[in-house]
């Protein structure tokens, strides 16, 4: 039979650096998000590994062998003796390398269809384990919904029911690797990074009282993503002009950026002006949650 799960687009709504460690790796503290749409994936269980990728954005994934779901899915065979696997059918509809998290999702989807091929459940430490040892990224999209991310992405907040955000999705076009904007922000190991603290989210807040601590908030990777790609200002400035935008900010480490609106009508709005101006922007109007 064959399993199929939904790998939704991850947005940081907010990204705040605390510092790098020794390691290299930067301490961090973000809200994140996912939207209503992102990539599809299918498993036949069997016992040979293997992945097809097909879609709009396959080609910009690079090489099959090297595919997160298939990262994820080695990563549990080490720790899981006598993984049942199966062959994985990827449709890649996101924009890659794009502070989306498209691979993460995908590498956590992967982890989800395994767990129910192999009848584990989603909280066994194993699954978590792997999903860690793929990417940072990669634990907070195993189970998709609101929550507070922390240290370098092991430490999770339980699940936010945030009041409703209409938000407009727009991709440049520009690949962005996340750790060439890390580096552009120039943090020695060691060295902390100074900042106003991230507001506190209370689990019941309106939806003015979220835009309000979300305002208060900001991503940190936003100036070092926008010397990269000084397109970044423009999709920022056409967003924040929008009729109806509430926040315009950058996703992780960019390009996408994401508009807050005050309804589903504003973004659809919006999004028809942005498609007409900018036909070569990918643009996408999502719930978030
Ligand atoms: C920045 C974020 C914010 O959510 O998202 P994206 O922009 O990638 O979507 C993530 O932290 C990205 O997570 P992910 O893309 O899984 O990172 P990895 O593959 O583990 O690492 C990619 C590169 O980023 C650096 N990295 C990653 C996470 C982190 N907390 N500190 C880092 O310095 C790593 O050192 C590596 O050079
Ligand atoms: N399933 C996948 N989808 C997208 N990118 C992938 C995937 N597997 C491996 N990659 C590689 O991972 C890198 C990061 O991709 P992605 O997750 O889309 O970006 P980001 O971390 O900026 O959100 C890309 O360079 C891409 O080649």
């Amino acid at each position: 039979m064959t399993l199929i799960a939904r790998a939704p687009a991850k947005i940081n709504l907010s990204l705040h650096i605390l510092g790098r460690r020794d390691d290299g790796y930067h301490e961090l503290e973000s809200l994140v998000a996912f939207a209503g749409s992102g990539d599809v994936l299918s498993l036949d269980p069997g016992p040979a590994l293997s992945l097809t990728v097909a879609g709009p954005t396959a080609a910009a994934a690079g090489s099959d062998n090297d595919n997160l779901v298939l990262r994820a899915a080695r990563e549990l065979a080490d720790r899981v003796p006598r993984l049942t696997l199966g062959s994985f059918r990827l449709t890649k509809l996101l924009p890659v390398a794009a502070g989306i998290g498209g691979g993460s999702s995908d590498a956590a989807a992967a982890l989800r269809l395994l767990a129910e091929a192999n009848g584990l459940p989603l909280d066994d430490a194993r699954l978590f384990a792997a999903a860690q040892a793929t990417g940072a990224d990669v634990p907070v999209c195993l189970r998709p919904r609101a929550r507070m991310m922390r240290g370098i992405g092991e430490r999770l907040g339980d699940d936010l029911i945030l009041a409703p955000l209409v938000a407009l999705l727009v991709n440049p076009g520009v690949k962005l690797e996340t750790r060439h904007v890390f580096g552009r922000i120039g943090l020695q190991p060691g060295q902390a990074h100074h900042g106003a603290v991230h507001p506190e989210l209370a689990p019941d807040l309106s939806t003015e009282a979220l835009l309000a601590r979300l305002r208060r908030a900001r991503n940190d990777m936003e100036d070092a993503a926008g010397v990269l790609a000084p397109v970044i200002g423009d999709v920022l400035a056409v967003l924040g002009a929008a009729r109806g935008c509430r926040l315009a900010r950058m996703s992780g480490s960019g390009a996408t950026c994401f508009g807050l609106f005050d309804s589903c009508r504003a973004a659809a709005r919006a999004m028809q002006v942005i498609r007409r101006d900018h036909p070569g922007w990918w643009i996408k109007s999502t719930l978030l949650r």
